[in-house]
């Protein structure tokens, strides 16, 4: 384990609990999206981020899972700087995607935001027809070619596998799918414009079993083109689909490290605890 990403004060425990074999991630630069580099975040006085360390690996889902008001959600909208929203919030530290930290005075933040798509908690598709949903970011960018248009609208439904659901019906207005495929009609808007990472802010928990499946099944396949990162409350769900886990408590980053690994053998006992349903 990166000692960075393991700050051995970041949780009172007594050190025979650190015992236990630890797995190093060994992540190549060239595998890594995001690097988080002693980043502290403050809204007011109140520090809601304390000297996080992380590498989050290319082409990969990274869930980050904690308790209520540990920052996962903090930490997520850092990497699309969706924090600049916020007057009172300040950041120190570096948060690296591709060379070049994201706070940087030369970064583009609509460019930037192209780059790191976000989809939130509660599917929010415009009062536009499904087809125009999909195509805004492009006729943003200034495409109007009709037949490019159509293209990238499919190739991103297809992607966000819901093509078959609403292939007949592209010019309806999006507010009549259900909550499920209005998820998946956000993540085709994300998609349509060839994001590198895309942010899921805890995506399935306005959803049904049903839905949350599809949108599950559709992280798996997404991580075969972009990084995915996803903040999620459910821990089964953090299992099923990511690869990589990160466990945050009270600001910190308590322990990072592949998802199998995590949950069967967590370093930290802080961990452990969450995971077991002993926090608390
Ligand atoms: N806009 C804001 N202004 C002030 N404080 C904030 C703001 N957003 C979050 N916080 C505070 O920062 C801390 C981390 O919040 P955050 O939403 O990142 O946690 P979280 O782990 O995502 O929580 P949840 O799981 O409940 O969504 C909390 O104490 C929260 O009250």
């Amino acid at each position: 384990m990166n000692e960075k990403t393991q700050p051995e004060d970041a949780v009172k425990v007594s050190a025979g609990q650190f015992d236990r074999s630890r797995r190093s991630l060994n992540i190549q630069r060239e595998d890594i999206a995001v690097e988080v580099k002693d980043l502290n975040l403050f809204y007011g006085a109140d520090q809601a981020l304390k000297n996080i360390n992380l590498k989050i690996p290319r082409n990969r889902v990274t869930a980050f899972i904690g308790p209520s008001g540990c920052g996962k959600s903090t930490l997520l909208r850092c990497f699309n700087r969706m924090n600049d929203l916020i007057d009172i919030c300040k950041i120190d530290g570096q948060i690296i995607i591709d060379g070049q930290d994201v706070h940087s005075r030369d970064v583009d933040v609509a460019e930037h935001r192209r780059r790191v798509g976000m989809v939130f908690q509660k599917p929010n598709p415009f009062p536009k027809s499904i087809f125009e949903n999909v195509a805004y970011g492009l006729r943003l960018q200034g495409v109007s070619n009709k037949r490019t248009l159509a293209e990238v609208v499919e190739k991103a439904l297809r992607a966000a596998a819901l093509w078959d659901e609403v292939k007949d019906r592209l010019q309806d207005n999006a507010f009549g799918l259900s909550g499920g495929q209005q998820q998946r009609l956000v993540i085709a808007r994300a998609i349509a414009i060839e994001p590198e990472i895309i942010l899921l802010d805890e995506p399935c928990s306005a959803l049904d079993p049903i839905s949350t499946a599809k949108v599950e099944e559709l992280m798996i396949e997404l991580k075969e083109k972009y990084t995915i990162v996803i903040v999620t409350h459910n821990m089964q769900q953090a299992a099923r689909v990511s690869d990589f886990t990160a466990y945050m408590y009270l600001g910190e980053l308590i322990e990072f490290d592949d998802t199998a690994k995590l949950f069967t053998n967590p370093a930290r006992k802080a961990t452990e605890d969450y995971i077991t349903g002993r926090y608390g």
